[in-house]
């Protein structure tokens, strides 16, 4: 599949989806250390992607959303930002509406 296809469908089909460096529990980055973090806290699923596994996906991602670097939370379809738009919003307590109104919508 075209990378770009692969990555609309990575889109389409996770509601919550991190696009981070290692794994939430095993991070390879501060940024996304703290931005997997800070979803964690917010205590619905998520599902991420290592982009240091999937170097395709790193060097294509920035283009495709037209946002420099990772980590990238997208929800339902749409780009949130980076580590400091989610820490920002996980202290005013609006990361756990964003997350919870997603995960909610994909369970009903
Ligand atoms: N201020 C940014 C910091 C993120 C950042 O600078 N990430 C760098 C280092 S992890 C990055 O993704 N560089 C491009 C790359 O490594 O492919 C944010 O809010 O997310």
């Amino acid at each position: 599949m075209d990378i770009i296809e692969t990555i609309k469908e990575q889109i389409a089909s996770n509601s919550v989806l991190l696009y981070m460096k290692g794994s939430p529990n095993a991070p390879q980055c501060g940024f996304s250390a703290r931005a997997s973090q800070a979803l964690m806290a917010c205590g619905e699923r998520f599902a991420y992607v290592d982009i240091l596994q999937n170097p395709e996906i790193r060097a294509t991602l920035p283009k495709y959303a037209n946002w420099p670097t990772f980590p990238q939370l997208w929800v339902k379809g749409e780009l949130i930002g980076g580590s400091d738009i989610i820490l920002e919003l996980f202290e005013k307590g609006e990361l756990q509406q964003i997350v919870k109104g997603a995960a909610d919508q994909a369970d009903a």
